[in-house]
């Protein structure tokens, strides 16, 4: 279909009365989740065992629905114990089908979707051999015997946690550390004594390891057991292939390795070919063999044809007329554009966070572990680290540190990946407000969603210039069977009154976020973060149940809000936007995703002032005099109340 067709069909069938995905809401929000358990429970695998240049390569086809328990798989019991205190009782795909594998011995390379549980498909067997090799007293102890390689440091601390969370249920002791390059070498080298059992690193920090003599290569030769790259197709494009080949020569030849992937490209091949000896390849795909069906099939993904300068007012209309289901993840390509959509948002009483390659490492972790926790709704988010942007910052601060714009921004972080890999908890759709610049960037980024065979959905703003890699996107998922059929639909629940609706106001107040105002909260963001990045750090340790207080929302402006930009008029939307916005709400009840967390953990008022804000009541140095204040306000509470009783 040619582009001006495209753009034609989907005017046409964006001004038609909402229907599926969430006319019945209810009933449709059921009928979802059962789809997604449905899912989750999916097929028994075929393996097609056929040979491929030397490597046996296996095609896996769901079929049949049937569920694996975690106990079927051979694993220690421990491990099974642990398992069930988590909660986790039956395997996904990827796990029923790589663990065995793993656990055989083999060097393996598996593609999975995103979301599929691929960390606990290698966690599990790693932790079991060196479990085994431990209860053998056979674990070398000049190296750590497990290394894995992960692109970003978010994703370090993300499987850093996961794998402690089950060692800490288990009986035997291993210890795992995870070390990442923002470290100081004295900090990386304490981690490193001992040795650890398991090391979580990115492949530039092993390299600068090796590289500075804080681990012997020999010493990695010697103990080595196994060896994992995670999220390999990123690891590529975090151009990590020299430091890669800097390790090769230090692997022993006993090491199994392990590659895991989202989606698969000629590069992992060069990979695999690289570190592993002979592997298995273990390829997941759907029934009826869709093409790379790597986004998984409870995520429903719609497109929404705009242009660029109007991509405001229709993000602007989806938001404030709530036809889309919260927690909301929105993608934009640069950091400027993140926070002009933040302060946009900002002025129709939207409140939204940024988060970014400029944060410091502490304040990217406490937003999403925020976000997680739903204390906010709506994450605005850069996901590239190769941006023009992010290069060009990076000159200019080493050009010069002395301007004072400059002299503020931090250097963006080269290990910065925090979208994708991460595991996002419950973020029901995700929206491209600029779409990414290549098919594999969208597969990631639409992974955020529907993670664990949960329910979710995408939105993509098309502009006429982003239609080419949005015709690339569409092909890669096209099922080659079923030509006519397409993967992304043309969102049907906003319709051209509602959008018009909002022009005028979206206009102007899209006129009014000039490029001083973006720099100037772009500035406060990072002055606000980085003051706050060491207090929150030994705050937060100390205190780890004060995380949920944090809020990083907050407004930037400190202009207030005008109520006719904060509520829009009832005259204003017409009846067909209405039902849709009803039935979201409707659906979101049912699935019981009102922002409970809010509500919930948070403890304090919607809006609430300066004391329920932690970074404004804590000092890194001590309890604040407030806080001291309330104790004492507390005690001589407790001590009225106590004279009462005696009375
Ligand atoms: N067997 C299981 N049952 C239920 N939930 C699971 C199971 N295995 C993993 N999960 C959960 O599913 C979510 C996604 O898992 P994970 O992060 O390992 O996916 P992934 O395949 O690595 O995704 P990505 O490619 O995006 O990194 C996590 O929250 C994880 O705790």
């Amino acid at each position: 279909m040619g582009k001006k067709q495209r753009r034609s069909r989907q005017k046409e069938e964006q001004v038609e009365t909402p229907a599926a995905p969430h006319e019945d809401a209810p009933a449709a929000a059921a009928a979802e989740e059962e789809a997604a358990q449905e899912v989750a429970v999916e097929g028994q695998t075929q393996t097609q065992g056929a040979t491929n240049g030397g490597v046996k390569e296996e095609a896996a086809a769901e079929e049949e629905v049937k569920e694996v328990s975690f106990d079927e798989l051979g694993l220690d019991e421990q491990l099974k114990r642990a398992l069930r205190k988590k909660g986790l009782t039956n395997t996904t795909l990827i796990q029923r089908e790589a663990i065995p594998r793993i656990l055989e011995g083999t060097d393996l390379v598996a593609q999975a979707k995103t979301g599929s549980g691929k960390t606990f498909a290698y966690l599990l067997p790693l932790l079991q051999k060196l479990l085994r090799l431990s209860s053998e007293g056979s674990l070398r102890k000049s190296a750590p015997n497990a290394l894995i390689l992960v692109p970003t440091r978010e994703l370090c601390q993300q499987v850093f946690n996961e794998a402690s969370s089950l060692l800490q249920l288990c009986t035997s002791k291993l210890r795992i550390v995870q070390v990442n390059a923002s470290m100081p070498d004295k900090d990386i080298k304490l981690a490193l004594s001992g040795p650890p059992n398991i090391l979580v690193t990115t492949p530039a920090c092993v390299a600068t390891c090796i590289s500075k003599g804080i681990v012997q290569g020999s010493s990695i030769k010697e103990s080595l057991s196994m060896m994992v790259l995670d999220e390999a197709d990123l690891l590529l494009s975090y151009r990590c292939e020299d430091d890669l080949k800097a390790l090769v020569p230090h692997i022993p030849r006993g090491c199994q390795s392990i590659l895991m992937s989202a989606t698969s490209s000629p590069d992992i091949v060069k990979l695999a070919k690289l570190l592993l000896h002979n592997p298995d390849i273990l390829t997941l795909t759907e029934v009826g063999h869709v093409k790379d069906d790597v986004v998984p099939r409870n995520v429903q993904q719609f497109w929404i044809s705009c242009s660029e300068k109007d991509k405001m007012l229709y993000i602007l209309a989806l938001l404030k007329l709530e036809l889309i289901q919260k927690k909301v993840l929105i993608f934009v390509n640069s950091i400027d554009m993140a926070f002009r959509l933040r302060l946009f948002l900002e002025k129709f009483g939207i409140r939204s966070a940024v988060l970014n390659a400029e944060l410091p490492q502490n304040s990217r972790l406490h937003i999403i572990e925020a976000f997680n926790a739903r204390l906010f709704d709506y994450l605005i988010a850069t996901d590239d680290n190769k941006t023009k942007e992010v290069k060009q910052t990076n000159k200019e601060n080493k050009k010069d540190s002395r301007g004072s714009r400059k002299h503020m921004q931090q250097t963006l972080d080269a290990e910065f990946g925090v979208v994708r890999g991460i595991d996002f908890k419950n973020v029901f759709t995700v929206v491209n407000f600029d779409m990414p610049p290549d098919p594999a960037g969208y597969i990631h980024r639409i992974g955020r969603t529907g993670r664990a065979n949960k329910t979710g959905a995408s939105i993509s703003l098309v502009s006429p210039e982003e239609e080419d890699v949005f015709e690339e996107i569409e092909n890669m998922l096209q099922d080659v069977e079923k030509k006519d059929t397409k993967c992304i639909l043309p969102f049907p629940l906003l319709t051209t009154n509602a959008v018009e609706s909002l022009r005028y106001r979206a206009q102007d107040v899209a006129r009014s976020v000039t490029s001083r105002d973006i720099q100037e909260a772009r500035r406060q963001d990072i002055k606000n973060e980085i003051l706050n990045s060491d207090k929150l750090k030994a705050h937060f340790e100390e205190n780890p149940t004060d995380l949920d207080l944090l809020k990083h929302d907050k407004i930037l402006s400190n202009k207030v809000i005008p109520v006719h930009l904060r509520d829009v008029p009832e005259y204003l939307i017409d009846p067909t936007t209405k039902e849709a916005s009803n039935a979201i709400k409707l659906s979101r009840a049912a699935m019981g995703v009102d922002n409970p967390g809010r509500k919930r953990k948070m403890g304090f008022r919607r809006g609430s002032g300066k004391s329920s804000d932690p970074l404004r009541t804590f000092s890194a140095e001590g309890k604040s005099r407030k806080r001291v204040g309330k104790q004492r306000d507390g005690e001589q509470d407790r001590r009225k109340r106590r004279k009462k009783a005696e009375v």
